[in-house]
């Protein structure tokens, strides 16, 4: 099999856009946005156009009204200069069309045809289905049956999440979508890979002397990830009842950022060669063998009514298109052990849960304290020394180490030193999807996930998902506002850990060197 390997250039080659679902949350959310900041930077050639597709009628100039809404809203770029603005709209037009109308498809494949004259565009196509994963597969046979894979040029798919919802359905979805496009077309977003700090793992460990000889069961305890959002189902009711944080968050960002930590170094800096490694850490994740295991090792919750700064919130059960007895899961806590000869023994705690305090997604890494004979930590509790890796709100990282408290003998103070990369003015870096938009448009499928990375990845998730079916005993209600269950931090408390502050909440003793004035 050949994959498409890294490409360089800067501009997309002209395309064009197909966007499934463009009257959904999604796309007002983040992909219009997306789409204008590459607009703005030059990523987009001149050469492409924009189809938005949905089944409620609009107009085109009712669309543009729509996206222009969306950029002001949501878009790190403004759309004041009114003549950059009528280029970017008129390359966008609507269509209105049903998934399960084969018809519909064959006058959307005229309607390419005519907007490749206009836009002098030669035949390339990118499908991006933002829409619900049951209409993955129909609209990818459908693609096929109204000639949309007819052109010269080439063709890729980027397909949402979730890709499935246990490893035989996203096994049969995967059947599906490959009976039209081939691996190398398929492009399966999972937008925790776009994000800058994920991305700048690879740099901070590869590209470092002092971190990766100490990257190993010699030096490291234990690694916490933590994906905590303060938000709590929002909307979108309906479909998180039947996913709950497990299969939302933890069988794919949660994962994929466990492997960016843990994979060997990639033999180049290609695609495939990335992808090799995360899939070799994959299948290196030592299965729960039982229910019992799947109780000491994983923690699960549910939000009940709380507060946060004063604001009174709902318990989960409570909340819109939600089960009234739902026992689904707003948060989880696991304890993963990755069975290879750099990680054995190593803990990697990860957690991720809603209405928690916080929004942050950080990555702790705690290295094994100092032998005991030396004098300093006879005297005095050293605390260990650890690297943190801010992905977001705030972009960075900070490295905590033991100094000397300045005028006393014998005293140590810990010493965190931050790069804030966010923090710096003049860096606006671009969000997730742009990257994402952008890579696929240019071919580069290093940041989206393979079948075989989804698969493995499923087949894990999959033993704790049945072990929570047989027995919903294990379910802890946590207030709105609170950290989760505190059984999660007996997770840690059993092997001497704890979880550390998240987002900057650091204990009063440190003394913080940061270029963010803190
Ligand atoms: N929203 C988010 O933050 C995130 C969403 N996702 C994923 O992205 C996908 C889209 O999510 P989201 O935008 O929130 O969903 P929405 O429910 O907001 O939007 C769904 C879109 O699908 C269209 N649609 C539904 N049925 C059909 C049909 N038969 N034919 C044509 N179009 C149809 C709807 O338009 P109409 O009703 O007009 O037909 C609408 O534009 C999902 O897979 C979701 O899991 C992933 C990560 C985050
Ligand atoms: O994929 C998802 O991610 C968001 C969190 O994304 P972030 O970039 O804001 O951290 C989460 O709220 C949502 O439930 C999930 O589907």
């Amino acid at each position: 099999m050949t994959y498409n390997t890294a490409v360089e250039s800067v501009s997309a080659e002209g395309a064009v856009y197909y966007l499934f679902g463009a009257t959904g949350d999604l796309a007002r959310r983040k992909l219009f946005p997306a789409l204008f900041s590459l607009y703005k930077e030059g990523k987009l050639s001149e050469n492409f156009a924009v189809v938005g597709l949905a089944r409620r009628p609009r107009t085109n100039e009712q669309f543009r009204e729509d996206l222009y809404e969306s950029i002001v809203e949501f878009c790190r770029y403004k759309a004041d200069d009114a003549e950059l603005w009528s280029k970017f709209a008129e390359h966008f037009v609507y269509m209105s069309l049903d998934i399960n109308d084969v018809e519909g498809f064959r006058d959307l494949s005229r309607l390419s045809e005519q907007l490749d004259v206009k836009f002098n565009i030669p035949g390339n196509r990118l499908f991006y289905l933002a829409l619900a994963p049951s209409l993955f597969g129909p609209v990818s046979f459908n693609l096929r049956d109204g000639g949309l894979l007819e052109s010269n040029g080439w063709h890729r798919v980027v397909i949402e999440k979730p890709f499935g919802y246990d490893q035989p359905s996203a096994q049969k979805l995967n059947e599906q979508i490959s009976q039209v496009f081939k691996e190398e077309e398929i492009y399966r977003i999972d937008h925790y890979l776009g994000k800058e700090m994920v991305q700048n793992i690879q740099v901070i460990r590869f590209a470092n002397a002092f971190f990766e000889p100490l990257w190993n069961n010699n030096h490291i305890a234990n690694v916490q990830i933590t994906l905590s959002e303060t938000v709590g189902v929002e909307e979108r009711g309906g479909y998180y009842d039947k996913s709950g944080a497990l299969r939302d968050m933890g069988q794919n960002h949660m994962l994929q950022m466990l492997t960016m930590i843990a994979m060997e170094p990639p033999s180049r800096l290609h695609g495939e060669d990335i992808r090799d490694e995360k899939v070799k850490v994959l299948r290196s994740l030592r299965e729960y063998a039982s229910s019992d295991e799947v109780r000491a090792n994983v923690v699960r919750g549910q939000y009940s009514a709380g507060s946060m700064r004063g604001k009174e919130l709902p318990g989960y059960r409570e909340e819109d298109s939600v089960g009234e007895d739902s026992t689904t899961e707003t948060y989880f806590a696991a304890k993963v052990l990755v069975d290879n000869f750099r990680w054995a023994g190593v803990p990697f705690y990860i957690r991720t849960g809603k209405r928690l305090p916080v929004k942050t997604t950080e990555v702790v890494i705690e290295f094994k304290s100092m032998p005991q004979n030396v004098l300093f930590a006879q005297r005095h509790d050293l605390a260990p020394n650890l690297l943190v890796i801010r992905v977001n709100p705030l972009e960075g990282i900070y490295i905590k180490v033991n100094a000397k408290t300045p005028g006393e003998n014998n005293s140590v103070q810990p010493v965190a030193m931050e790069f804030c990369q966010s923090c710096q003015i003049g860096i606006n870096t671009p969000e997730a999807y742009e990257r994402l938009i952008h890579d696929a448009a240019r071919g580069d499928s290093t940041y989206f996930t393979r079948w075989d990375e989804v698969s493995q990845a499923w087949s894990f998730v999959d033993k704790i998902a049945q072990a929570w079916r047989e027995d919903k005993s294990d379910l802890k209600h946590y207030p709105a506002g609170s950290w989760g269950p505190e059984a999660a931090d007996r997770l840690l408390a059993e092997e001497g850990f704890r979880w550390w502050p998240v987002n900057g909440q650091e204990e009063d003793n440190v003394i913080w060197v940061s270029n963010s004035g803190k």
